[in-house]
């Protein structure tokens, strides 16, 4: 009975906190999108047109335009219509999204003071607490103070110092695939969450169900649910954060509160755990041991700020760092069971340069232009962020003719650049060659450093580093091992598919390949090793 009063009392009490809700919810979307709108009137004095897209509806804008799945592809069929600057608005946010390397470059890199903002996301960087994620912050002083102390631990001349941690982890990998060869896909993952962790902090993780790792794959799971703008409704309005967890139909705030612990744990746990072993005397150097060294006195009134930089800086190389590289070797393994010319070709390069009676170091690098090639194509062919990360107009501005709210998110279709049938003959194929002429790297060929990862003052600062371990696994694995489809129950060759998932992030589908030494010395090469 008191059950079924306390269920009567709870329907009188809710209905009417729902309709208010609800009514207020809709009532400020309206206001928001007819401000804009009007606004937009006043800000655009030679009454510019905003650049072509398709027509929307009233409110919702072009909420039901946008491609769901794989909207990288869906934007690039967009331009036979609408050209390479495409523009549209959901639910009062507009958007522009750049389908030609042209516009990229005029706009993120000539404009870049314009356009390096990110979209205020409420859910992630308020409730989540994602701010140590600087790739999420704002653009401004404090995003600039963490970018210059990352920067200075990863650019083009200083990434070296990882290299002797990325050939251990890569040998070690070659022996996992020795034993364990059909769980290569958790090998790859496990291989760079060695290395970073390793580099960041100088810990040395467990095989499985490491509590740092599986921490941090938790929080990056929670980024990939509310990533997405507008995943959750506070993302449009931002005052629904103030609203308390126990308020009915604020689920978001207890989702919200368990992720902001989990992000807790990844940024401040192993940070701690490296300060103490500073402490101890015991430390093995790196980022975060040289981070706090160089630390003002605990009475310095900076001190704080400078720690949460340093805390951020190593935290960010591990959400920044796994997880797009590892959909890159990926996308390596199944490009090799699918090309098996191409897997040769590298094989026999490996084998002039290197020989078969030790593995390849970094020095040999040079001398190898077709493996060069395959770790450009291998970044190519399946992009791991195909749309980047959006950056947002800090002010109004006109271009080409068009005017450009500010406000604006401009997303750089990587994906369209880099599968232009123009520039990449037979886009959709595997063809390291593209970046050869006469047997040597040429350098007239597009780089596709130049979208995959990102733009302007925002680029990637990992890719210096990601392009070396990239290096040292293609060599690796190749210079020992045959990678080929598996085989069904008569024997023949399954016939493997390059599918790939949709996302913030694109993965290869889940795929199986056969992983095999290639002689009998290759496998006393690997047995050998390890340390
Ligand atoms: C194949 C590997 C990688 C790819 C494809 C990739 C791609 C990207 C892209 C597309 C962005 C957004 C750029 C933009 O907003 O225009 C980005 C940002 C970022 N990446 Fe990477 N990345 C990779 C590896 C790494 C690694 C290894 C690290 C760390 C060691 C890293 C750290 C970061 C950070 C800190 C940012 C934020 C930059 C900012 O907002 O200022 N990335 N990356």
């Amino acid at each position: 009975m008191s059950g079924l009063l306390s269920k009567a009392s709870a329907i009188f009490i809710t209905y009417p906190v729902y309709t208010f809700v609800l009514g207020t919810l809709v009532y400020a979307l309206v206001v928001k999108i007819l401000l804009g709108k009007s606004r937009y009137l006043k800000r655009n004095p030679r009454n510019l047109p905003l650049p072509p897209g398709p027509k929307g509806y009233p409110i919702i804008g072009n909420l039901f335009d946008v491609p769901k799945d794989k909207p990288w592809v869906g934007y690039s069929e967009w331009t036979k219509t609408y050209g390479d600057m495409i523009y549209f608005e959901v639910l009062g946010q507009p958007f522009i999204v750049l389908n030609s390397l042209q516009r990229t470059i005029d706009l993120f890199d000539k404009r870049s003071s314009n356009y390096s903002d990110r979209m205020r996301m409420p859910m992630v960087l308020e409730l989540m607490d994602w701010d140590y994620n600087m790739a999420m912050l704002p653009y401004g002083q404090w995003w600039r103070r963490h970018r210059r102390a990352f920067t200075e631990h990863f650019h083009h001349n200083i990434v070296w110092k990882y290299q002797p941690t990325q050939l251990r982890e890569t040998r070690a990998f070659l022996h996992r695939l020795l034993t364990t060869p059909e769980n290569f896909m958790h090998h790859i993952r496990h291989t760079f969450a060695a290395t970073i962790m390793s580099v960041a902090y100088g810990i040395t993780i467990k095989d499985t169900e490491d509590p740092y790792i599986s921490n941090a794959e938790e929080a990056l799971m929670g980024l990939a649910e509310a990533g997405i703008p507008g995943s959750f409704l506070v993302d449009l309005m931002p005052w629904l954060k103030y609203i308390p967890a126990w308020f009915p139909g604020a689920g978001f705030q207890r989702k919200a509160a368990h992720w902001r612990k989990v992000n807790a744990d990844v940024a401040q746990k192993p940070f701690k755990f490296a300060e103490e072993e500073l402490q101890k005397g015991t430390a093995v150097p790196s980022l975060s041991s040289t981070l706090i060294e160089r630390l003002p006195d605990k009475s310095d009134p900076y001190y704080a700020e400078e720690r949460k930089i340093a805390q951020d800086t190593a935290a960010v190389a591990y959400v920044g760092g796994a997880d797009t590289t590892v959909s890159t070797v990926q996308s390596f393994f199944l490009a090799m069971a699918l090309y098996p010319d191409v897997q040769k070709r590298a094989q026999a390069e490996l084998d002039a340069v290197v020989g078969r009676g030790r593995l390849p170091e970094f020095s040999d690098r040079d001398a190898m232009p077709y493996v060069n090639a395959l770790v450009k194509e291998s970044v190519r062919w399946n992009q791991v962020i195909p749309l980047a990360v959006g950056h947002m107009a800090t002010e109004d501005d006109e271009y080409d003719g068009y005017f450009i709210p500010r406000g604006t998110v401009v997303m750089g279709n990587g994906w369209a650049i880099l599968h232009d049938p123009e520039v990449f003959e037979d886009p959709m194929e595997f063809r390291p060659e593209r970046y050869l002429k006469d047997g040597q790297l040429d350098p007239d060929a597009r780089n596709p450093d130049c979208a995959a990862f990102g733009y302007g003052r925002r680029k990637c600062p990992g890719r210096h580093m990601s392009d070396n371990a990239l290096y040292s696994i293609v060599a690796s694995v190749l210079s020992v091992y045959d990678i080929t489809p598996p085989r069904d129950e008569s024997g023949k060759m399954v016939q493997l598919k390059a599918e790939f998932t949709s996302g913030l992030l694109s993965y290869p589908a889940p795929f199986e390949c056969v992983i095999k030494p290639r002689s009998p010395e290759a496998e006393a090469l690997i047995r050998d090793c390890v340390e």
